[in-house]
C-alpha cells in the first residue's frame, strides 16, 4: 500500500462520475463533503496487499496514527486514491481494505471520513504547509 499523508486546514470532494462499472453505492449525502484541520491519506491499495489485507490494514492504522500524533491531528480523511502505484489491487479487495482503516481508525478515538470509492471526484485540499505537513509511507505484508 501506498500513502501520501497531507495535514490541511481543510479537504473537500464532489463526485462526479463513475470511475468503476459497479463503484460503492453512495447516499446522496456521501456524493459531497469536507473535513476542517484533518490529516488527509490518499491511499493506492496494491496487489502485494492481497496476501495479507489485514496486516497491511493494521500496519496502515499504525503509521496514520503515528502521523496524526506528530501533526497533532485528530480528524483523518481517508481518501481512495488510483494513482500512487502501478501495480493496484483489485477493487474489491481495496474497498474492503479501507473501510476496514476507517473502520479501525474510529476505534481508535479518530473522526473519520472515507471519500467514496470507484469515482472521479472532484476536490480541494489546502495544504498548511508546515515541515510534516507532507509525508508519504509504504506499507508491505511480511507474509
Ligand atoms: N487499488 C485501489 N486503491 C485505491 N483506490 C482504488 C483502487 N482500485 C480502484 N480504486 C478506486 O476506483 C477508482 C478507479 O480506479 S482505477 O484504477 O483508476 N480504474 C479506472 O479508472 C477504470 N476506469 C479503468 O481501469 C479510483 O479513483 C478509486 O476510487
Amino acid at each position: 500500500m501506498r500513502m501520501l499523508l497531507i495535514h490541511s486546514d481543510y479537504l473537500e470532494y464532489e463526485v462526479k462520475d463513475r470511475a468503476l462499472k459497479n463503484p460503492e453505492p453512495i447516499s446522496e449525502e456521501q456524493k459531497k463533503g469536507r473535513l476542517d484541520e484533518v490529516l488527509a491519506v490518499f491511499m493506492s491499495v496494491e496487489k502485494a496487499d492481497e496476501t495479507n489485507p489485514d496486516e497491511v490494514v493494521e500496519k496502515a492504522v499504525i503509521e496514520i496514527k503515528d502521523v496524526a500524533s506528530q501533526v497533532k491531528a485528530d480528524r483523518i480523511f481517508v481518501y481512495p486514491f488510483a494513482h500512487l502505484s502501478s501495480e493496484l489491487a483489485k477493487p474489491d479487495v481495496a474497498l474492503k481494505v479501507l473501510q476496514r482503516i476507517e473502520e479501525r481508525l474510529r476505534q481508535e478515538g479518530f473522526e473519520v471520513k472515507r471519500a467514496p470509492f470507484g469515482y472521479y471526484k472532484a476536490f480541494r485540499l489546502s495544504c498548511k504547509g508546515h515541515p510534516l505537513a507532507e509525508l508519504s509511507r509504504t506499507i508491505v505484508p511480511s507474509g
